[in-house]
Order: C-alpha cells, then structure tokens, then sequence
C-alpha cells in the first residue's frame, strides 16, 4: 500500500506522518530527504553553488537555507531551477528507501509538492491534511518566528487548498486540537490498513 501524505506550509503533514509512525506505517519525509541530498559534500550541493554563487553557503560550508529561501521564494524561475536539482535526487532516495520497506507494508511517502509535481497518480490513496490559509500563517508566524510577507509569499508558491482537495483521497481536517488530529489519522490509518489487506487477498 503506497500512499502520498500531503498539505500546505505548516498545515500539520509532519505531525500526522510522527502519528502515522507510531501506528505502524513506514513513512519518507521528502523533506527531510531534500536536507540529505544537498548535505556538505554532495554533488547536489555542488549544483546549488554552481546555480546561485558561493552567497547561499553558511561559513562552515553547508547550504544558508534561509538565503536561499530568500532568493527562490520571491521568484518563481529560480525556484524551479532549484527544484530542478533536488526533486530527482529526492525521488531517487525515496524509491530506495521504499525498495527496503517490509513487505506488507503501509508506505507513506510525506511530500509537500506532490499535487504541484502531479503525483498523485502513482499512490493507491492520497492523504490531503486542510487548515485555512490564515491558520498556516498564523503557526508560520507564531511557531517559526516568520514575517507575514515571508508566510504569505511560501503559500504562493504551492497549489491552492481547492486544489489539493481535488486530489484527495481522505481529508484531515486539523483545524481542531492535536487529539482531535490523532483520532482522525487513527481512522485513516484503519481504512488505509484494511484497503492493503484488501489488496493481498
Ligand atoms: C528553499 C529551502 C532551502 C528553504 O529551506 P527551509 O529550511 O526554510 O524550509 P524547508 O525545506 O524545511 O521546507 C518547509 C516547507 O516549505 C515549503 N516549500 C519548500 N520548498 C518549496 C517549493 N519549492 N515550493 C513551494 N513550497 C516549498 C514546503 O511546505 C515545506 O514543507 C528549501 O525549502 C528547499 O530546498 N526547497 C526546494 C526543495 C523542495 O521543493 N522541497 C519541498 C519538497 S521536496
Ligand atoms: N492541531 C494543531 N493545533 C496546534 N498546533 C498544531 C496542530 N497541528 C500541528 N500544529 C503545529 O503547527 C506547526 C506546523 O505543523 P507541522 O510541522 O506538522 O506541519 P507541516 O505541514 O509538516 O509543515 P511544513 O510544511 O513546514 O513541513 C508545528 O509547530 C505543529 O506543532
């Protein structure tokens, strides 16, 4: 059972795939996946250097994240540019660490852009976690220490709710509190397990 967890900037995809760990699931965060494959010493780091001057590395030599959201997050051309080199090498790593999953499974792959990139064809559900705009700005700004125009501009730059809804499979709604998101994504994590037994019969 593959499935693909998505959701807007701080809508709360890393909370439900810790809460999705625990029931069991195997789970990929392209996120963080994207920290590993730009690490110090790798040639996706080269890239970045390579693509944008030595100006987006901090002095011990790893990327400055916040420099480079700076630059990509204020113009679209140079966001793809940079998605261009991370996405491959994210998908790349992602397909490795599926390969290596116990059999039987429930894989969830956490990736935030999966309905920008137009993957949701190649999962048997998508999970689409929904707040409302203003409740992404306000724990960007709130618990990230973000300037609204800075939370504003990273939602610009994703696809809008309607359309990830569009693409959902199930929804959590996380507008409630974290108890309230535990009992939804048990429920979720019920039916997605019953589907995969489904599936092996
Ligand atoms: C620009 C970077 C260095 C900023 O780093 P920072 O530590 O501030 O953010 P982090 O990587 O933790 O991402 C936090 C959230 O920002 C949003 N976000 C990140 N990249 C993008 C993007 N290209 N487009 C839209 N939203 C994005 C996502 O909701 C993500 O969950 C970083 O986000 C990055 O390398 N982005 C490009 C790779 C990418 O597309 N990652 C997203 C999924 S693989
Ligand atoms: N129901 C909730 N009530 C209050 N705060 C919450 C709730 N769910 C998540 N949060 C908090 O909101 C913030 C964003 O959640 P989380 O990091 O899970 O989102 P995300 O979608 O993974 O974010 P990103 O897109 O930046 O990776 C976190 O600080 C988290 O602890």
């Amino acid at each position: 059972m593959r499935v693909g967890l998505t959701g807007g900037v701080a809508s709360g995809k890393s909370t439900v795939s810790a809460i999705l760990a625990e029931l069991g699931a195997v789970v990929i965060d392209a996120d963080l996946l994207a920290r590993e494959v730009v690490a110090p010493g790798t040639d996706g780091l080269a890239k970045i250097v390579e693509a944008f001057g030595e100006d987006v590395l901090a002095p011990d030599g790893s990327l400055d994240r916040p420099a480079l959201g700076a630059i990509v997050f204020g113009d679209d051309e140079k966001r793809r540019t940079l998605e261009g080199i991370i996405h491959p090498r994210v998908r790349a790593r992602g397909r490795e660490l599926e390969e290596a999953a116990p059999p039987g499974s429930v894989v969830v792959h956490d990736i935030p852009l999966l309905v920008e990139t137009g993957q949701p064809a190649l999962f048997d559900a998508v999970v689409v976690v929904d707040v409302p705009v203003e409740t992404q700005v306000e724990r960007m700004m709130s618990l990230r220490a973000m300037s609204r125009e800075d939370a504003e501009a990273r939602i610009r730059a994703q696809a809008t709710r309607e359309q990830r809804i569009a693409a959902a499979t199930y929804v959590i709604d996380n507008t409630g509190t974290r108890e309230d998101l535990r009992d939804r994504v048990t429920e979720v994590f019920h039916e997605l397990s019953a589907r995969s037994g489904e599936g092996r019969r």
